[in-house]
């Protein structure tokens, strides 16, 4: 592919070991996505302990109380979309999921601090430019979407220097003083962590002092970790370990909620019984949008899980091996070469749920196209269920370098299909939209023109 050569590993028991870090280390290996990425990144080595340690303060950068002061910012980005659909009657759903997608990252997320003069729409934009240029072919001529994407990277970087700049400082500081030592500094970050909890600060509280700064769980903090494990960074290095979470958390979401959005759109039921749950939640919750709320909604999440099963918001993941790996049939892929644990493979000879049959172009729990009926089914994830609980389920990769963003991801989605799904019906304007997406890798991109989600308000419950 792109000129590399990829095994795709489909055998469960050969991938447990690649994915274990000893074994094989993350990379991607197309040109495209190093030159925008650069050769430095999370996914390609760990040097120095980086790995286990900026996950640590990662994730208790998104912990429960993140997730609690971040419930507004998710609602405010819907509102600031919902009511221009409300008046047409309807969205396109592609544009939609792309610019919710951005505003997640950019508003939700990462809070993108911009200089003075930067207007926040125009950064967007750039940002969408970069996404683009990802997935366009590594040619450098006027007018591509590489090229393009070059020059955002260029402007994107200088522009996110300004937000990152301070942090920057105080981060070399507390770096110098523990030796610059990976773990001692993640160490001392959940040291005051803890020592913050115990004091009770208030959820989402901003650091106090800008040496607390560098000492504050954060996704900021945790990419400059990343950075430090390879060189003593300067603030335009640090401005791409921020351009990279942009990259990580706003991407993936757009994809993730089209592909969702759009099945959920095709089945009345699932939205009626998602309604259902969403009245028991307000009668438990009140109408507000918390996160506490999103955690009774069990019925969205196994929706979601099951619209990311069925088309899977991520392709996996790709590494290089580090050891020879033994698959299945005696075949053994030597030290060197690079494998691709594909999510939508995976999840179509999911072993709970697969016959074994290949006559088909694709099994029934697989088959959205011809069979939806049977194939969408979220009550699958809930138990007890004549459907099978499903055991494959890699679209946020598994192992050492599992997504640390997945719980952000379900209460982002969560919340937002609840502010749409409480008030409206939803339909596809044109039913088999997403049949007929021409472009299927490295995400569905539907005709021009069919992708129309209509929104038909449901009665109050009482009228
Ligand atoms: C639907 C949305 C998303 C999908 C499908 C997704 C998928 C994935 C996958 C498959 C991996 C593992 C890649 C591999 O094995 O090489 C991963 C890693 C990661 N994701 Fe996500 N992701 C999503 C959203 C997010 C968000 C919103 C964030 C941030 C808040 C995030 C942060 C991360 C991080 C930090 C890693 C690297 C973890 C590590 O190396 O330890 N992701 N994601």
């Amino acid at each position: 592919m792109m000129g590399s050569r990829i095994w795709m590993i489909n055998d469960t028991q050969a991938l447990r070991a690649i994915l274990k870090d000893e074994n094989a280390g993350p990379e991607v290996p197309f040109p495209t996505f190093k030159a925008l990425m650069g050769e430095e990144t999370l996914l390609r080595s760990h040097p120095n302990g980086a790995h286990p340690n900026f996950r640590k303060v990662f994730l208790a950068a998104v912990g429960p109380q993140a997730l609690s002061a971040m419930a507004p910012r998710v609602v405010a980005a819907v509102n600031a979309h919902l009511p221009s659909w409300e008046r047409a009657g309807k969205f396109p759903l592609f544009r939609a999921a792309r610019l919710l997608g951005v505003d997640m990252a950019v508003d939700v997320i990462m809070q993108i601090q911009l200089p003075p003069g930067v207007d926040r729409d125009d950064f967007k934009r750039q940002v969408e430019t970069f996404f683009d240029g990802i997935y366009s072919l590594p040619i450098a001529l006027p007018g591509t979407d590489f090229s393009r994407a070059l020059a955002a990277k260029t402007w994107l970087l200088e522009v996110l220097q300004h937000g990152v700049r301070e942090l920057h400082t105080e981060f070399i500081k507390q770096w110098d003083a523990v030796g610059q030592d990976i773990p001692a500094y993640a160490a001392k970050v959940l040291e005051h962590a803890a020592a913050a909890t115990a004091e009770q600060a208030p959820a989402g509280a901003a650091a106090s002092s800008p040496s607390s700064l560098a000492l504050t769980p954060s996704i900021h903090l945790s990419q400059l970790l990343v950075r430090a494990a390879f060189k003593r960074f300067g603030l335009q290095d640090a401005a791409l370990g921020i351009l990279h979470m942009l990259v990580g958390s706003g991407d993936t979401t757009r994809f993730g909620l089209f592909n969702s959005w759009a099945l959920i759109a095709m089945s009345p039921r699932v939205q009626d019984k998602i309604f259902e749950e969403q009245q028991q939640v307000v009668a438990q919750h009140g109408p507000g949008l918390t996160h506490e709320a999103s955690l009774d909604m069990r019925y969205l999440e196994a929706t979601l899980k099951e619209c990311m099963r069925i088309l899977p918001a991520s392709a996996g993941g790709i590494r290089r091996l580090a050891e020879d790996v033994r698959v299945g049939g005696g075949y053994v892929i030597p030290k060197g070469e690079t494998v691709w644990y594909h999510a939508g493979l995976l999840h179509c000879t999911d072993p709970a749920l697969w016959d074994g049959r290949t006559d088909c172009e694709l099994p029934p729990h697989m088959d959205w196209r011809h069979n939806f009926e049977e194939a969408f089914c979220p009550e699958r994830w809930l138990g007890g269920e004549e459907a099978g609980r499903p055991r494959s389920y890699y679209n946020f990769g598994a192992g050492a370098h599992m997504c640390a963003g997945m719980n952000v991801v379900y209460m982002e989605l969560k919340l937002l299909l609840a502010m749409v799904l409480r008030k409206y019906r939803i339909r596809l304007e044109c039913p088999d939209m997403l049949a007929r997406c021409g472009r299927l890798f490295p995400y569905l991109m539907p005709e021009k023109g069919t992708d129309n989600v209509i929104l038909e308000p449901r009665e109050a419950p009482d009228s």
